[in-house]
């Protein structure tokens, strides 16, 4: 008997809905760039036919769960030549890609757009509106500064040379990772980041045409998690300074900053963009403590300068998170030389937690000291409110006037916001279960049924297989999760060694270490805090445990993405809540279920309504302190405020009932031992009044 099936009630799954979901068996494995491409079968079902999957014979390989080769290696040079089996699964709709790189009609482009739910909106056109009563009361009418617009797509990325005038070598180190067909964000935010704006922007009138002089725009994208954004503005930013290398070659400088919120993430894209870099002469680094940053070696740089400048880092990509190259540069403010005088790109990915008060402070300080004229901005995240959109915004005008008053001449760049699927929501490819595990111990239990690996939790979805991540509220949680776990696995499977927790409290040494040995499989748990919700990009992660709700719904939606990335199916989000967790269990429950309609679901699947309807909604402010701090009980505060409650959510596997009949032991044994010491000093006739504390 399985105690939790009891509890879990919050979802209810048809038998039909159970065969089919039993049937997703968790891969890993198998990437499926288009998350949308099935909707776009069926859109254009009159053209072409979609095979159906198990009728070929690549597409049940995702169902092969033999051998723990949890990392999805990337592809050998063979490999790559063999037809990918989603490529082939969608062959047909690609022969169709093939037919469409030809059309470029705007009704073309509007239909590929709709199908793979890809919205591009102008958010700053120029009002086509004459007089000055008349532009006033357009700029009131938000509307009035929107414009949808329909940018030809860019499919495969065969054809990013050909329309582009992509370098050679780039293109070849794109296909070199065995990428062919474009996910919908790159899809879209290539063409728009590489195209001149004014082939998709319209012009309004003649007289407003000097607002489109410039030949890039600022961009926000709002796009799934996994879904390919690092490549969508890594192409860009390379062409861009392969361009420009060739305008000014003698002089190198650093002409693009990436901004990302965490060191791991900040490792990870300079990987990526090493990869790009390969033979194209551009230098990407990621931004230590104590580097020295080089302005510029021109070569009419003085000997003195050239001296100088040696022991400093010149490349062309610097990747760094806020704090890091904040203060460098803070460090480097007295010197002479502004240390980034040529930067042109500035890429905010996690831009809404780059622009949260965590951060906003160095990030906005580090857009602000970027002083080049033509600097271009995008923003990048799989949720960003509103209020992040008007920071941007603001940041953008305010810059431009102050640049204005210092005499700086700068173009006003088209503003472009895009939007791939619904705004704000979990990946649709992963499944999501809501656990009702009433205490901290039926949490610990519920876990441990995910972990052994005999459950198969028959009947209430796919088996959560290794390796999976486990999220916690704080660091002191992860770390006693860890210890509590830590000889959960056999010794026969690794022990120990399977287990891992990683924290912002570890060494630098230490986190590289535990981030290789789960990319290498050798850890099959990780145990973590919400230092690897964002970006980390594990392939092969099959599952997702929240053992702590996560603060937002954002939070949900990058901790769950951390699983079914470039739309591999199978993977699975289990979400542990307690009683303490109820009162903020709205956010989490609305993001499940719009992610299972998303998916589909038919109704009385998924999140039952009267769990939504049950559940207390959140007042803005408590909603705030819930983000800041979380459920109180499981903090230090939470300890000094409650003892009580705080005990009764500690992890441990001891109830507070068998805590008290030890304590109640140990108190009656250090009794005992007083008593027999008091006697022996009676006897010894050692008639002292005070023995000193024990
Ligand atoms: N065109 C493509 N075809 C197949 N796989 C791709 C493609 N583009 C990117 N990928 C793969 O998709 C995975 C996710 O990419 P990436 O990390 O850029 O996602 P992301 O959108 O930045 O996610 P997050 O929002 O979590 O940061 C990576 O493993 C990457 O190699």
């Amino acid at each position: 008997m399985d105690p939790l099936k009891l509890l879990s009630r919050s979802t209810k799954l048809s038998k039909q809905g159970k065969a089919k979901k039993e049937a997703a068996l968790p891969s890993g494995q198998q990437a499926r760039p288009q998350l949308f491409a099935a909707d776009r079968n069926s859109a254009s079902a009159g053209a072409s036919k979609k095979r159906k999957r198990g009728q070929d014979g690549n597409a049940t390989s995702e169902n092969d769960v033999s051998g723990l080769d949890f990392f999805g290696k990337k592809l050998s040079k063979s490999e790559k030549s063999q037809p990918q089996p989603d490529a082939h699964d969608l062959d047909a709709d690609n022969e169709g890609a093939d037919r469409e790189v030809e059309d470029d009609s705007e009704e073309h482009s509007r239909h590929i757009l709709k199908t793979h739910k890809l919205k591009l909106t102008w958010l700053n056109p120029p009002s086509s509106k004459s007089s000055k009563k008349e532009k006033r009361k357009a700029k009131e009418d938000k509307k009035e500064q929107k414009q949808n617009v329909y940018p030809r797509p860019l499919e495969k990325f065969h054809a990013l040379r050909q329309r582009f005038g992509v370098a050679q070598r780039l293109q070849e180190n794109v296909s070199e990772q065995g990428y062919d067909l474009a996910t919908e964000v790159q899809l879209a935010a290539l063409p728009v980041l590489l195209d001149d704006p004014k082939s998709f922007l319209p012009l309004p009138t003649e007289s407003n045409a000097a607002a489109l002089e410039s030949s890039c725009i600022d961009l926000l994208t709002v796009a799934p998690t996994g879904s390919g954004k690092t490549l969508a503005f890594l192409i860009p930013l390379f062409s861009k300074i392969m361009r420009l290398r060739k305008s000014q070659k003698d002089v190198r400088h650093t002409t693009a900053v990436i901004l990302a919120p965490t060191k791991e993430l900040v490792g990870q894209i300079t990987n990526e963009g090493k990869k790009l870099a390969l033979n194209t002469g551009i230098k990407i680094t990621q931004v230590r403590k104590g580097m020295r940053l080089g302005h510029s070696l021109a070569a009419d740089d003085s000997a003195e300068d050239k001296a100088e400048e040696e022991s400093s880092v010149k490349v062309d990509i610097l990747v760094s998170t806020p704090g890091v190259l904040h203060s460098i540069l803070a460090d480097q403010e007295g010197d002479t030389h502004n240390a980034l005088p040529a930067v042109q790109s500035l890429v905010l990915d996690e831009a809404d937690v780059l622009l949260d008060p965590l951060f906003r402070d160095q990030t906005l300080a580090i857009w602000n000291k970027l002083s080049h004229a033509d600097l271009r901005v995008s923003l990048w995240s799989a949720t960003m409110g509103s209020n992040v959109e008007d920071l941007a915004r603001s940041t953008i005008a305010e810059r431009r006037k102050r640049l204005a008053e210092s005499d700086v001449e700068i173009s006003e760049a088209p503003l472009v916001r895009l939007v791939v699927g619904l705004k704000d929501s979990a990946v649709p490819n992963v499944e999501h279960k809501l656990t009702y595990a009433a205490t901290e111990q039926g949490k610990l239990m519920g876990l441990r049924q995910l972990l052994h690996p005999t459950t198969t939790n028959a009947g209430s979805g796919p088996p959560l297989r290794p390796p999976f991540l486990v999220f916690t509220q704080t660091i002191e949680r992860a770390v006693a999760l860890h210890s509590e776990l830590l000889y959960d696995i056999p010794a026969e499977a690794g022990g120990i060694s399977r287990i891992a927790v990683l924290h912002s409290d570890l060494s630098d040494t230490a986190r590289d270490s535990v981030m290789t040995r789960f990319r290498k499989g050798e850890v099959w748990v990780l145990i973590t805090t919400d230092l690897l919700s964002r970006g980390v990009d594990f392939r092969g992660v099959n599952g997702v445990v929240n053992y702590d709700i996560p603060t937002s719904s954002a939070a949900y939606v990058h901790r769950v993405g951390r699983t079914g990335r470039a739309g591999r199916q199978g993977g699975v989000a289990v979400t542990l809540y307690s009683k303490e967790d109820i009162p903020y269990m709205k956010h989490v429950a609305n993001v499940v279920s719009m992610a299972q309609k998303q998916q589909g679901s038919a109704a009385g699947e998924g999140v039952q309504q009267w769990l939504l309807d049950a559940l207390p909604a959140l007042t803005k402010n408590e909603k705030q302190k819930f983000k800041k701090r979380g459920v109180e009980a499981r903090t230090a505060k939470g300890m000094a405020n409650d003892p009580h409650s705080a005990r009764k959510a500690r992890i441990s596997t001891k109830s507070g009932y068998v805590r008290r009949e030890e304590n109640k032991r140990k108190g009656a044994i250090a009794a005992s031992k007083q008593r027999s010491k008091a006697q022996q000093n009676d006897e010894a006739g050692n008639d002292s009044d005070f023995a000193g504390f024990d």
